[in-house]
């Protein structure tokens, strides 16, 4: 069942004169249950992507078309009150740097408890004690911790508060942006075994915003590939890993160590990063790709399913060039 449908999403910072096309054109689907990772280079339009389904974009310079649509609802045409009804209830935001949002000078489990309480008035203190505890024992959290400042907690006990912190009222979509990437491997590796483990049994739809395809490959399903704005390859994780179709998907995967522990050198990606506030023409990958044929710089590949849920956007695999 679909949960969140994304359809012809466009998205536009405008700073100093400029239009920044932060997110061009991006059609996704997300069905119930699916964690979905969606990888790209820095600067590619993931977050903006992200924090659009809950709103969390400033308002005053950004310009956005196109549906959310969430189990129904369409989240870009909803008033405020219906927003924050959503918000922590359906849907959850974990931050890099969630815990910046808590105040130093309070302990863990009374900020907490505020935050629970803002859904759930009536909620006794002994209730709400009792469900803050019950998910730090999910996240594998020590009940101390409901007494300690956020100051006193490591790394890792931070980013598993914020994770407590936002499965407080069962959300049904969990996104997860960069949540883990500041943490040391071994800490990164228990969070995301403990997400998927949550997952299961909370049977939670989860979005990953991450540069890491290890970690994609590891915890996620399906992944979305984004480039410059453009989502350019999508689909389940075991199809685009291992045959990727795009020229995009092939340089950032083959840019990461290997996954099965080969010892490839690793390369970057030749040439540079689009300026998102100029008008292109053709696929914007084009300037950067090594297959690119002269109709890559003249029109932009329309996006082709080439399988089950497995969707590309580029000249090689679509139309006429089908190859
Ligand atoms: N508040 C903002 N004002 C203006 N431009 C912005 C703003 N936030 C993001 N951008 C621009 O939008 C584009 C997409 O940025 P975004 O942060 O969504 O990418 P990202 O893939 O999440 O990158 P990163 O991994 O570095 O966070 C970039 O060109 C960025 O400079």
């Amino acid at each position: 069942m679909s949960l969140l449908n994304i359809n012809y999403l466009n998205i536009v910072y405008k700073v100093k004169g400029k239009k920044i096309k932060a997110v061009k054109d991006l059609s996704l689907n997300i069905e119930s249950e699916d964690s979905v990772g969606i990888v790209g280079e820095s600067g590619s339009g993931k977050s903006t992507f992200a924090m659009s389904i809950l709103s969390l974009l400033p308002k005053e310079i950004t310009e956005i078309t196109g549906d959310i649509i969430f189990d129904g609802t369409d989240l870009l045409k909803i008033d405020e009150e219906r927003l924050r009804q959503i918000k922590w209830k359906e849907i959850a935001y974990v931050f890099q740097k969630s815990m910046n949002s808590l105040s130093p000078v309070h302990k863990i489990g009374l900020q907490m408890n505020d935050i629970y309480k803002i859904h759930e008035a009536n909620a006794t203190d002994k209730d709400t004690k009792e469900r803050i505890l019950e998910l730090f024992n999910l996240v594998n959290l020590s009940k101390g911790v409901y007494n300690l400042y956020p100051h006193e907690l490591s790394g890792g006990m931070i980013q598993r508060v914020s994770i407590a912190l936002s499965l407080l009222h069962y959300p049904r979509l969990l996104i997860l942006d960069e949540a883990t990437t500041a943490l040391d491997v071994v800490t990164q590796g228990q969070i995301l075994e403990e997400i998927m483990e949550l997952e299961e049994k909370l049977k939670l739809t989860r979005i990953m915003i991450t540069h890491d395809v290890s970690v994609v490959s590891l915890t996620c399903k399906k992944v979305a590939v984004m480039y410059a704005g453009y989502l350019l390859e999508s689909g389940y994780v075991e199809d685009v890993f291992s045959l990727p179709k795009h020229p995009y998907t092939r340089e950032l995967l083959n840019s990461y160590p290997s996954l099965t522990g080969e010892r490839n050198r690793l390369k970057g990606i030749p040439g540079s990063f689009p300026d998102l506030s100029v008008v292109h023409r053709g696929c914007i990958f084009a300037d950067r790709c090594k297959d690119s044929m002269d109709i890559c710089f003249v029109r932009e590949p329309k996006t082709v399913e080439i399988s089950n849920d497995w969707k590309v956007a580029c000249h090689l695999v679509g139309g006429e060039y089908n190859g």
